[in-house]
Order: C-alpha cells, then structure tokens, then sequence
C-alpha cells in the first residue's frame, strides 16, 4: 500500500477494493437514481464508485429500473410508494433507511426519508456486499438508528496538539482556514457516513476560549460545509469563562442577563455561518475548568443558560459530570453526588454526557453509577476510542468487546433487562433527545490511528452508535474483511485476536479490578509505586490500589466508601458481598486479604501474578498468530503491524514484572508455578523515565 493511498484513505474501510469471496447472486447490472432535485448525487456516486471498484467493471446508469437494477429514490416517489407501506416509511424517521428486494421489479431499492439517509443505505449495501452473502430473502432490511446523536469529541486544541492523541498532529489546519481546505475533511466525512456517525466536536473540551471568536468561527464555518453533505453537523466545545474572556464582561456568572446576552448574542452568530450547528459541548468545574459553580450557581444553571440561547435554532448542550474533588474520600461517588440532586432541573435540549465507568476510562471499570439514576435527564454515554489508559496507539486493543460490556450492563433502574444501552437510548426513558459521544483517536498520521487495528475502534464505535445491540465479533469482521482481507480462514483467526485483545490488556495491565496503575501523568507504563509531591492524591495509582500487608483493592462497600449504594438492587448487593462480587470487579469494591481465597481455590496474591502472566501469554499467542498472516495481508500493513506487536510484549512483559515484583514487597510471598521470572529488577523499572514525545 503506497503511502499515498495510506493517506487517501484507501486503507480505511470504506474503500471499497475487496469483495467478499461468496458468490453473489444479485450482482447489480445498473443504476438507476430517481431523483428530481440532484439530491442524491451524492448517494448515487457514492454506490456507482463502490459497485465498479467492488466488481471490477463499470455500472451503466439507466433511467428505468429494469431486472438486475439497483433503484436509488427518496420515499416521496409515487413509485416507492407502490412498494412499501406508508407507516414502515414514516418510522423511518430522519435517518432510517430501507433495502429491499423488490420481486415486481426484480431489483433492489435503496430509499429513506432523505438523502442522508439514502447515503446511509447505500454504505450498508456496499458494506453487506463485502462482509456477508446476499439474496433475494435476505434484502429485506429495515435500519433505524438507536441513537439520535451519533457523535466524535475531538479532543484537539487550536494550537494542532492533540490531547490525549496518538496518531499525530490534529487533522484540523486552523492555520490554514479558512482559505485552504484539506482533502482530509472531506475523507473524514466519508469514512463516518459509511458507520452512521452524524456529528463532530472539532475542539478539546478543556476549551479554548479562542474558538467563539470570530475568526475561528470562520474557520468553522468551512469545516462545516466540508462534513455537510455527509450529514454530519458540527458542534464545538465551548469555555464556560468566554464572557469574561472574549467578551470583556466582568464574569461569566450564568445569573447575570449580561452574560445570558453575550451567550445569546454569540450562538445567533454561530447561525448565522453556520445554520445547522449542532450545539455546545462542556466540561465546567471539573479539572480546573470554569463554570457556575465559581458563582455559587449549579450545572443545571450553567447549562440551562446555554441551553436556552440555543434552542430557539435547535441547537443542544451535551454538559459533562466528569467531575471530581481531591478533598472526597472516593473520586468515584463524586459525579453521582453532584448530579442526581439536580434530576428534573435541565432544560429538554441538555444531555449529561458521562464516562463509562465511575473514574476514567479504565481498561475495566464497572458502568457509572450516573446511567439509569437520571431518570428526568436524558444521560448520554461517552466512550473512549483514543487509548489514553490502554496503550495508546502502540497496543492491539479491540475494544468493541469494552463497549458492549458496558452497554449491554444491566442498571436494573427498571427491574432487569434495563441495561446502559436501553435507558439511554430512548427504550426505556423517552426524552426528545439521545447520544452517544467516543472520544476520537484520529490524527494526520499515515494510516489515520496510529495503529492499523486502531482504526477498528472508530469503526465499532460508530456501528455500535447505530445500534448498541449489535454483536461486536460480526462488527470486528466486517472491518477485517473491508480493510485487511476476505481470506476466510484468516478473518476468523484476526478476528479471534481482536476478540482476545481486550482481556489481555486488562490482564497484563489491571486485573482482578485493579485501576489507575499507570503513570500519573501520561497514562502509559505501570507506575504502580507512583509519588509525585504536589499532585493530587486522587491522580496517583496509590490511591487506587492501597496495597498494605494485608491485602489490596479499594474498599468501596458498606463497610468503606460505601459507592455501592449509588447502584440499584440486586447490584448493590451483589457488589458490596465480597462473595458475590464478580472477580472482575473485586478489587474495585474491596480491600481483600493476600490470602483469599478465589473462585478456583487460588489465593488472591497467585490468582492476581497468573493473571499478569495470563495476559502476556495472550499477546503471545497474537503475535504468533499475526506472524502467520505475512501472505494474506499488503506487505506494508502487516509490517507494521508486527512491529507494534512486538512493541506490546515487551511492555506487557514490562506491566507485568513492575506490578508484580512491587505488590511482592507488601505480599511478602513468592510467585507461584507457572508464573515466568520477571526479566527486569523493581529499582530499576522505577528509575524508568517515560519519553511522552516518543509516543506521539
Ligand atoms: C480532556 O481532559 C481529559 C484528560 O486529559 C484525561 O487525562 C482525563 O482522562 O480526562 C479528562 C477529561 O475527560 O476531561
């Protein structure tokens, strides 16, 4: 793969270059578009550049549907009407769309409500083609997405930096906007139409003010435009202190009807560029940021002002409960506390946009406690795609399967089957909005992620916004056949990797319900031992693990911080019994003895060393597995690929032998069997100094 296709995208899924190896026999013979108002040029591109690249030959276009057609047509054509029931195609809704085979006709037709929602169906047509054998009976699909708001937080500053990025410099030129434009927007906009992701926070949420001014605007404006015709809005990150910062007022107190005027003021400007801005996302009072509380006013003020400005154009605020005080007893308690008292408080255009899990993106963590306590609130969930805590772009890590842990989770807020996907999708509590937000890990590095396989996170994410229910393994091999190959016996040993990858990092990093070992300021290696004077407790992995003589784990029942009880029967319960409490979690909600005896009669101390040594073992199996794909795979991907391998045992190897040998010195007992010698010394592995430069 030339480095140039790398960039173009080609190696991104949607390219389109492969087929799947099944026989199709529905293989289209034409085009036709019925299309009075040039409406679904884009669409019909779209397909006609997918079908001749899949199959190799070019597609005529025609203006009759005739035996072997593929029928591109919005649904308000007097002909689709003939063919679908007008009910089915009002509950399509804006994004729905519907394939079917039509046997009248002998043709497949591709329609939705709008033309988004035919680019939509056209992606799934070309998706289906290259994963799955179709026919006749199986062309009768129905798509409506779950999630209203389907949408990426770039986490990147104006200065091109990336927070928590590992896939190179931003992929907005600020300095270059608004006069040129990058090819990259509009590739960017392709690959998320194909996985049904209609929006995109262009800027860090720890917000510059600078955004809101007119120049940025601006550069916006042209973003904009860019992504539009993909049907994906845009949104902005916004400082909650912009008032005073840009606006020359004397503070940003939500209260006063001056600082309501400026918000008022500066969204009406927003418009006026930009008409189908999609509204403000914030981080206020939280890891320094400002916001209402700095004026004894609560989120639900804060948020219900700018809610209030932009609701007039339909415009929504995504509000973050990522917050969390030093001076708590226990970080993960703090977002429940601050935000249940405020329930029926905020504005019907807010969503809490909250973690997955109660502290950060861990490798595990049970789901917030936040999801199905809200119940007046619609709370959407944000998830992570950029590794932060998971190795950043240099380990394999699939995390469809974290996903759908978490979202198939039962809150029980609604007796059981009330998982995190159905009360915050709208199946349980219907409220007018719903989103799903992930935290993007795309940059201008060649291959977009870092990672080749780093692309898979942005895929899943974006299938699983679509429908949180859908299986991740089906999800993880539709990208393997769309991006590295359709030789079927290899797909499903790719696939089993990907599938294993997740468990493995937990194992070799945070096992047992460990968390928080990393470095306390980048994120990557284990630090387990960490002490920096002057930081904040609740950033060092000391305040996580509390390893003693007696044992290790956080003690977060009854009987501690008692973050047990901000979970609904029978979780509560289940959590807080050291018995009961699943093994994965069991660290998170307990301090237990060295000594305890697991499920499989192991004591705690062995159980937790096999486990480190369970996940090198697995990045083990990985890299013989990959070793054996050098024919299947472009020369350039599967180099580069094993070479992030090899990068990932030895900083398993690495995790492995730094925790271990330093839970050893609180332990006081030996590894047990089957556990392999650390390869490095304790004193040195703490002297380690980590290169963040290196990683980025
Ligand atoms: C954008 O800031 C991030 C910060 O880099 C990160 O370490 C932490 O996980 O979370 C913050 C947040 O989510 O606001």
């Amino acid at each position: 793969m030339s480095l140039q296709a790398q960039i173009d995208g080609s190696n991104l899924w949607f390219a389109q270059s492969q087929l799947h190896s099944h026989n199709h026999s529905l293989q289209p013979k034409s085009l036709v578009v019925t299309d009075m108002d040039g409406k679904l040029t884009l669409a019909s591109n779209e397909l006609l550049n997918g079908l001749n690249q899949l199959f190799q030959t070019s597609i005529k276009q025609k203006s009759r549907v005739s035996k072997g057609s593929v029928w591109l047509s919005l649904t308000n054509n007097s002909e689709v009407i003939q063919f679908i029931d007008p009910q089915e195609l009002k509950a399509l809704g804006e994004d729905g769309f519907i394939i079917k085979y039509i046997d009248e006709k002998k043709s497949v037709l591709i329609t939705g409500n709008n033309q988004k929602a035919v680019l939509y169906g056209v992606f799934h047509y070309l998706r289906l083609l290259q994963t799955v054998a179709i026919d006749k009976d199986s062309l009768n699909i129905t798509e409506i997405p779950k999630y209203k708001v389907r949408i990426l937080n770039h986490w990147d500053n104006l200065d091109g930096s990336v927070e928590r990025g590992y896939a190179g410099r931003s992929i907005w030129k600020w300095d270059e906007l608004p006069t040129k434009v990058s090819p990259r927007y509009k590739k960017y906009a392709r690959a998320n139409a194909s996985i049904g992701i209609n929006g995109t926070v262009l800027n860090n949420v720890n917000a510059n003010p600078h955004i809101l001014t007119t120049e940025y605007l601006k550069k916006v404006m042209v973003i904009a435009s860019e992504l539009r015709p993909y049907g994906i809005q845009v949104y902005l990150s916004v400082n909650f202190a912009s008032p005073a910062v840009l606006g020359g007022l004397d503070d940003a107190n939500p209260k006063k009807e001056e600082v309501k005027d400026w918000w008022k003021n500066k969204v009406k400007e927003i418009y006026e560029l930009i008409p189908d801005f999609g509204g403000f996302l914030v981080k206020a009072n939280s890891e320094g940021q400002p916001g209402p509380m700095d004026y004894g006013c609560t989120h639900a003020d804060g948020a219900n002002m700018l809610a209030d400005a932009l609701k007039p154009y339909g415009g929504i605020v995504m509000w973050r409960a990522f917050v969390y005080n030093p001076k708590g007893w226990d970080r993960a308690k703090q977002a429940y506390e601050e935000f249940l008292p405020l329930d029926e408080q905020f504005r019907d255009n807010v969503m809490i946009q909250v973690k997955n899990g109660p502290v950060d993106f861990q490798p595990r963590e049970p789901l917030s406690p936040m999801f199905g306590a809200m119940k007046e609130t619609q709370v959407m969930p944000e998830l992570q795609i950029t590794q932060e805590y998971l190795g950043f772009s240099d380990h394999l890590v699939y995390l469809g399967t974290l996903y759908q842990e978490f979202l198939q989770s039962d809150t029980y807020a609604k007796g059981k089957g009330s998982t995190v996907a159905k009360v915050t999708d709208g199946s349980i509590y219907n409220h007018p909005v719903s989103g799903i937000a992930g935290v993007a890990n795309i940059g201008e590095d060649n291959n977009w992620c870092g990672h080749h396989f780093a692309q898979a996170n942005w895929y899943v994410f974006g299938r699983l916004a679509w429908n949180p229910d859908a299986d991740v393994k089906t999800i993880a091999e539709e990208w393997v056949r769309q991006t590295l190959t359709q030789k079927d016996k290899v797909v499903s040993s790719i696939v089993e990797v990907m599938m294993n990858s997740r468990e493995a990092t937990v194992n070799y990093m945070t096992p047992l319900g460990l968390h928080h070992l990393m470095g306390w300021d980048h994120h990557y290696g284990p630090e387990p031992w960490c002490v920096v004077e002057g930081a904040r407790p609740d950033w060092l992995p000391t305040y996580y693990h509390k390893a003693d003589s007696i044992g290790i784990g956080f003690d977060r029942s009854s009987t501690g911080s008692n973050a047990v009880k901000q979970y609904f029967e029978p979780l509560r319960s289940e959590f807080d019994n050291i018995a009961t409490c699943p093994e994965e979690y069991l660290l998170w909600f307990h301090h237990v003895p060295w000594n305890h005896k697991m499920e499989n009669g192991q004591t705690l101390w062995n159980q937790l060393c096999l486990k480190y040594q369970e996940g090198v073992d697995e990045v083990k199996k990985s890299q013989e597995v990959w070793s054996k794909m050098k024919t299947y795979i472009d020369e350039q991907q599967f180099k580069e690929v094993q070479e992030k391998i090899a990068i990932q045992l030895k900083e398993a190897i690495w995790w492995k032998d730094a925790c271990i040998l330093y839970f050893q010195t609180f332990s006081k007992q030996p590894f047990p069997e089957g556990v392999e010698e650390p390869v490095h010394k304790l004193e040195e592995l703490k002297k380690l100094k980590f290169d963040l430069k290196h990683h980025n």
